[in-house]
């Protein structure tokens, strides 16, 4: 049986790296995946590799991503040995666009989407906590913390507006082999 590709999605501030954090944790064999990003370096929150523009479509065209896509006026990038991974039976713990999940499930066998939601109040509250966008760029990013997941996908949607310890444990249970 291959890994499965749990795709963690939701709005801008939500929690997904958060949540990511706590789910490899608790379950150390999970593949935390480490996206390729055009971001400036060192910024605060998960661990990226940070890349200019060139170098992304450098890697782009050298077959470094098994998964790319572009938002937030960002480009990112999931490294072409998450597959190998997954036919090994690992599961494999990534934080996904929305955009990018039907071009997701076209790539990955088993793909599970953990959909993290929190109200629009909280959100901001949390972009504002985390300090690494500006003003400009997180109105930006709340303006499309809306946006609707496709139709037809595995999905679990769990809200994120208390303790993230609790949502940490939904997810778990959530994940158990012998439910998805
Ligand atoms: N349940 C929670 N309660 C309080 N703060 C949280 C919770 N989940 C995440 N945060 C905080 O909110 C901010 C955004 O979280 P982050 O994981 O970066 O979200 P995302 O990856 O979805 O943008 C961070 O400062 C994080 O510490
Ligand atoms: O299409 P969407 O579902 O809106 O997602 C767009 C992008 O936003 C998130 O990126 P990033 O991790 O840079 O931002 P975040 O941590 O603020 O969510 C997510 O991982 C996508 O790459």
């Amino acid at each position: 049986m291959p890994g499965r590709l749990i795709a963690v999605v939701g709005p801008s501030g939500v929690g997904k790296d958060s949540v990511m954090s706590g789910l490899v944790a608790a379950q150390p064999s999970m593949r935390l995946v480490r996206r390729t990003i055009t971001r400036a370096p060192d910024l605060e929150g998960e661990d990226y590799e940070a890349v200019t523009p060139d170098a992304f479509v450098a890697a782009v065209r050298d077959g470094a991503f098994c998964l790319h896509w572009d938002a937030h006026g960002l480009r990112y990038g999931i490294p072409a040995d998450v597959p190998d991974d997954l036919r090994s039976g690992r599961d494999c713990l990534a934080n996904l666009s929305r955009g990018a999940l039907l071009q997701a499930q076209a790539v990955f066998p088993r793909l599970i989407v953990l959909n993290i939601t929190a109200s629009p109040t909280v959100l901001a509250h949390r972009l504002t906590g985390r300090g690494r966008e500006t003003d400009a760029e997180i109105s930006a990013r709340l303006a499309q913390a809306g946006k609707p997941l496709p139709e037809g996908l595995d999905v679990v949607t769990l809200a994120n507006d208390g303790a993230l310890g609790e949502t940490v444990a939904q997810a778990l249970d959530a994940l158990q082999p012998a439910r998805v």
